[in-house]
Parts: structure tokens; C-alpha cells; sequence
């Protein structure tokens, strides 16, 4: 944030902005006699050294009058522009309280009212609520409410597809209570942020309103009465209506400039692993010294979100080149946000810190932003469940695979397509070059996950993140897109961090398996140790559910009795004691994941 700040655009933004509220506060007690001083011999006058910006009919010196004016400028572009705010926020977020139906009827609503344009809904308004400064004030309120209600619902949807409003649905909590504790807390701080960069907007078009007429009426003004008023005589003595039109478009450009970086801000605030207020650095000894040789090593790694809820607590794991590392664990242990928080891609709000974060021997936080996206652009290659979700439906496949080396490699298009086609190819895509002028929806649904492991080898990375990258593939592609990944690990060196609920697969692809439990790795051990070294007794759970050639099929398959505890409830000892059968009253304590054998590290205090 505060880097953002000093660059050139912040430094501006803050400057004018600072500057047009002292004048909003001091303009008309310093200067406020004399923008109403009539002065009979010096009417109508140019700039003169008395008069820098010249004088109107009744001799008033305007450069005073464009000093005073700015507090009702500012004054009625922030009424304005809560008018807008609060209207925009109801109406966009109607429809997660009303009913289907009435729910529809306002997005439509909603959406007619966005496609209107902005100046005749403004004007429209203002006529019927009369002429003037509150008319004007209403016209624009009305004028911003439509957007700051496509925010809302934008904003409002994003958050109802997470997993915490879903349980809360389920749970049977109202709506009204899920949008006032799940929903609006959650996109508050864009929608605040919007507000700076509308309130420039509002300014202008107030401006533009009382420029037209319709706005602030005499004996009061604003910096738009005052270019109405000058505009007349614009040719002659261009003076007075510049010095108004100066003060607008510098108020509009410092608003605007101070949103941009109040909104990059947040929206970096949310990405980049580790720079989230509170981070909880530990002392360089606690560390200790960082593994030279890993590929990935991440220690302490915490993700949270607003509100208690902590679904990562300080796992550590390190990744060796070459390696393929299991991350198994039921749904919600934190799996798919700590592949996120290592990509930089924890959705907003959420909160990242790490002691460390290193991936290819660099330290992602301390990197610049810039070589910080081009080490991950190019030495992390991530594959999701969902393939179609990776690919923009609008690009065709060699375009879109193109684009990581003409971004990050400065290839030329030419080269960077053929290299599409050739890494298409790698993943054995029959017929590359035709298949790279498809678009996604073209190609089935295995076909897809191998470009999207194509398009990671465009770099060439160092670690691949494969996020339960079979899952939506049925039984006999998987078994080809693993494979797959097993011939890219062992052809290019990569190393493979492996996301997968399904301890099977992870048996059968993986080196080595990392158990996670709510938030924290409870083992780590080799893949031959699973069946019978795993000394956590969620691990043996684990692999106790699994079938095998001696299992009766006619009776159910073992499971683990109770589930998980939700990321805001984990408990301060080990969050599996009360599925454990092994559990004590030293579990209240939290275990530390502690070496076992060679290669073998348990977080349990029953692990003999
Ligand atoms: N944006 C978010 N805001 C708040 N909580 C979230 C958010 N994203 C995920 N969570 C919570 O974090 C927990 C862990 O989520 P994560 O997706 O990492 O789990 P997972 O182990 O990958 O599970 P799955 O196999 O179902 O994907 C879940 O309980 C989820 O509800």
C-alpha cells in the first residue's frame, strides 16, 4: 500500500486530493469576503495582476470564487455520491434476500437501469426533482446507484459461490443474516474504495450539471456555475472560465488517480502470498536456514479470512526437484488455498502469510512485483480440477498457450505459436497444429487438461501444481493424464506437487505423501510407507478406507466416524481428537509435527 503510494500517480492522486480538501475546509474562510465583494469599476474584467483569473458582471474577483466554490462542489459530489452508494448497495444486494422471482425482477431492473445512459438519468431525475442543487444532487445519486448495484451483485455473487456461504445456507441461516454477516462484510472494502474514484466521477458530472443549467442556482455557486457563468465570455477572456475548468478536472483527475491505487492496493493486498497486515514473521532462528536445494519450501504458512476463519495454520512442507509430493486430506483441510497462497492467487479477502516462501531458491515476498509474476509465470505451472475453467473460451488453444511466451519469454507471435504447437505436441495432443487453432469447447474433456499442462510447460517450470487434476475426467483419461504427469515430472526434472483427496491416486503417482487436517500437515512420509508405517491415526483411517483385493465388497467401506471442524472452529489442541480413538487429555495440547523415522514426520502425541 504504502509502496503504491509513493509511486508517481499516488504521490499526485494524494496531493490533489489533499489539496481540494484543505480548500473545501479553508477556501471560504480565508477567501469567502472577498468572492462576495461587488466591486462597480473593475466588472467584466480579464486577468490582471489584481485579478489573476479576471472578475464577473459584478466585479467579484473569480480566482476567490473558484477557491470559495470548491467546498460545494466537494460537498455535493460526496452527498451525491452516497446517495448513490447506499441506493446502489440496497438494490444490488435485493436480490439475495428477496424471493426468485422479485430477485429477478430488480436484476432486470438493475440491468435496464446500467445500460441507461448515466447523463439523461441524471438530467431526467433532476428535472423532476426541481431545479437546483438538490435536484442536481438526486439526478447524479441516481446516476451512480445502477453501477454501484452491478458491483454489488457482482461482488455479492462472487462471494455466494464460496464454501462458507453454501454451509451457511445449508445450515438454514436466513438470507438477510447471510448477506449481513457472510456476504457485505466480505465485499465492503471494494465497494468503499469504488466510492473515491465515483466521488470524481460525481464532481465532474455536478459540474457538468450546473455547467448545463440544471445545477446549483445563483446567488450560490460551484466551480460548474462559475464555467457556466465564464463560458460566455470564453474567447475574450479566457481566463475566467479556464480557472474554474482547471479546478474540475484537477479535483476529477485526483480522485480518480487516488481510487486506481487505493484499489490496486486492495486487490494486491489479496494476491501476493505474505503481505497482509498482521503478518506473523518468526525469528530467522526458528527457521532456520533455507534449503538451498528444494524447489519449494514453504514454512508457517497461514491463511485466513475476515471473521475467525483460519483454514491454513501454519503448514510447512518442501518440495525436492524432481520429487512428485502427495497433499491429501479431505474436502476443505486447506488443500487447494495453500496451491492458491503458493501461486499468489488467495482470492480477496483472504489474508496470506509465510516465514518463508521460497520457490526456485528465490524468495517470493521479498521479490520485486514484477520478476515476483515472472518467476511464477514461468517456474510454476498450475493444473486444476476443472480445465475449462483454465481456458477463456473466447481465445483459441495455440493463441492462448502463445501468450505465456510472448508476455514472459518476449518471443515473437510466430515463434511463441510454434512453440505452442510443439508443447502441444509433448502432451500428445493428436494433430497439434489444427488442434491450436480450436477453441477449448472443441476439444474433450482429457484433451483440455493436457493443454493446460501444455500451456505450463510454455516456461519452463521448475514445479508443477497438479490441483485434483483428474477428478472431472472420468476413470480411463485419468489414468492417461496421470500418467502424463508422471512422464512431464520425469522428462523435464519438475518437481510435482500433487493435490488430491483420493489417497489411491496419490498412492500411485507420489514419492512422498503429505497428510493435511483442518489447516495443518498431521504426516509426512514416503509413498511405501503408507499401508504400513503411517503412524497418524487420520492417515491410517485414511488408507484403512481404502478397498483392496482382500476387502468384502459386500460390507460398507470403513469410515471416519465425525468430520472435520469448520476453519473457524478448529480447536487450539489436535483438531482430530474428537475422531480419535487413541485420544488423551494431553491431546488438548497442540502435537508438533515431529520426525518419526527417516523421511517420517508425525504431528501426534500417541505416535509410538
Ligand atoms: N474465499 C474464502 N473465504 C472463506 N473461506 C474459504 C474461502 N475459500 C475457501 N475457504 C474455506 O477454507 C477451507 C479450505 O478450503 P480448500 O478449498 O483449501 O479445501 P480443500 O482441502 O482443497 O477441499 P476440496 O478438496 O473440497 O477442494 C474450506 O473450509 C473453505 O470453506
Amino acid at each position: 500500500m504504502r509502496h503504491l503510494l509513493r509511486t508517481p500517480a499516488g504521490i499526485a492522486g494524494t496531493l490533489l486530493v489533499a489539496l481540494m480538501v484543505i480548500l473545501a475546509i479553508a477556501g471560504p474562510l480565508i477567501w469567502g469576503a472577498e468572492a462576495e465583494r461587488i466591486d462597480s469599476a473593475a466588472i467584466l474584467q480579464g486577468a490582471s495582476a489584481a485579478h489573476p483569473l479576471g472578475t464577473d458582471n459584478l466585479g467579484r474577483d473569480i480566482l476567490a470564487r473558484v477557491l470559495v466554490g470548491g467546498r460545494l462542489s466537494l460537498g455535493l459530489a460526496l452527498i451525491a455520491t452516497l446517495i448513490g452508494a447506499v441506493a446502489g448497495v440496497l438494490l444490488g444486494a435485493l436480490p439475495s434476500v428477496l424471493p426468485r422471482r422479485a430477485a429477478r425482477l430488480v436484476t432486470g431492473t438493475v440491468n435496464a437501469l446500467v445500460a441507461f445512459p448515466g447523463l439523461l438519468l441524471a438530467m431526467f431525475t433532476a428535472v423532476i426533482a426541481g431545479l437546483g442543487a438538490r435536484g442536481a444532487v438526486l439526478g447524479i445519486g441516481a446516476a451512480l446507484a445502477p453501477g454501484f448495484a452491478r458491483l454489488t451483485q457482482t461482488l455479492a455473487a462472487s462471494v455466494a459461490g464460496a464454501d462458507y456461504v453454501s454451509v451457511a445456507r445449508m445450515l438454514g441461516v436466513s438470507r438477510w443474516r447471510v448477506l449481513t454477516r457472510h456476504v457485505l462484510p466480505n465485499i465492503a472494502e471494494p465497494l468503499i474504495l469504488n466510492l473515491t474514484q465515483a466521488l470524481g466521477g460525481a464532481l465532474i458530472a455536478l459540474a457538468g450539471m450546473s455547467f448545463l443549467g440544471l445545477g446549483v442556482q445563483p446567488p450560490s455557486f460551484d466551480w460548474g456555475r462559475l464555467l457556466f457563468d465564464g463560458f460566455g465570455r470564453i474567447y475574450a477572456t479566457p481566463a475566467v472560465a479556464l480557472g474554474p475548468a482547471a479546478a474540475i478536472a484537477l479535483a476529477g483527475i485526483g480522485f480518480n488517480l487516488l481510487g486506481d491505487v487505493l484499489a490496486r492496493a486492495a486487490s494486491r493486498r489479496a494476491t501476493p502470498p505474505g503481505e497482509g497486515a498482521g503478518r506473523a514473521v518468526p525469528e530467522v532462528g526458528e527457521l532456520g536456514e533455507p534449503d538451498q536445494d528444494a524447489v519449494l519450501e514453504v514454512r508457517d504458512l497461514t491463511v485466513a479470512f475476515p471473521g475467525g476463519v483460519t483454514p491454513v495454520r501454519g503448514l510447512s512442507l518442501t518440495v525436492a526437484p524432481g520429487e512428485i509430493v502427495g497433499l491429501v486430506g479431505e474436502s476443505g483441510s486447506g488443500k487447494s488455498l495453500t496451491a492458491s497462497a503458493i501461486g499468489g492467487l488467495v482470492p480477496y479477502p483472504g489474508e496470506v502469510s509465510a516465514g518463508r516462501l521460497r520457490l526456485c531458491g528465490a524468495d517470493l515476498d521479498e521479490l520485486p512485483e514484477q520478476e515476483r509474476r515472472k518467476l511464477l509465470g514461468t517456474s510454476l505451472a498450475m493444473v486444476f480440477q476443472d480445465p475449462m475453467a483454465s481456458l477463456n473460451p473466447a481465445l483459441r488453444i495455440g493463441g492462448q498457450l502463445a501468450e505465456v511466451a510472448t508476455v514472459h519469454q518476449g518471443a515473437s507471435r510466430t515463434e511463441a505459436f510454434a512453440r505452442a504447437v510443439d508443447r502441444l505436441e509433448h502432451v500428445r495432443i493428436p494433430e497439434p497444429a489444427a488442434r491450436a487453432r480450436q477453441h477449448p469447447h472443441e476439444l474433450s474433456g482429457g484433451m483440455r487438461q493436457r493443454a493446460v499442462i501444455a500451456m505450463g510447460l510454455m516456461g519452463e517450470p521448475r514445479l508443477i501444481i497438479a490441483d485434483e487434476p483428474t477428478t472431472a475426467l472420468d476413470v480411463t483419461v485419468q489414468r492417461e493424464i496421470l500418467r502424463l504427469l508422471r512422464e512431464v515430472t520425469d522428462e523435464t526434472g519438475a518437481a510435482t506437487l500433487f493435490i488430491s483427496h483420493d489417497i489411491a491416486v496419490i498412492g500411485e503417482l507420489c514419492h512422498r505423501v503429505v497428510v493435511m487436517y483442518a489447516g495443518r500437515v498431521v504426516e509426512e512420509l514416503p509413498v511405501e510407507g503408507l499401508a504400513s508405517d503411517a503412524a497418524h491415526p487420520y492417515t491410517r483411517a485414511l488408507v484403512a478406507s481404502l478397498p483392496d483385493m482382500e476387502t468384502d465388497r459386500s460390507r460398507p467401506l470403513a469410515s471416519i466416524p465425525g468430520r472435520q471442524p469448520s476453519p473457524a472452529e478448529v480447536p487450539d489442541g489436535c483438531a482430530f481428537a474428537d475422531r480419535c480413538e487413541l485420544a488423551s487429555a494431553k491431546c488438548a495440547e497442540l502435537p508438533p509435527l515431529i520426525p518419526y523415522r527417516a523421511g517420517h514426520r508425525v504431528a501426534c502425541w500417541e505416535a509410538k
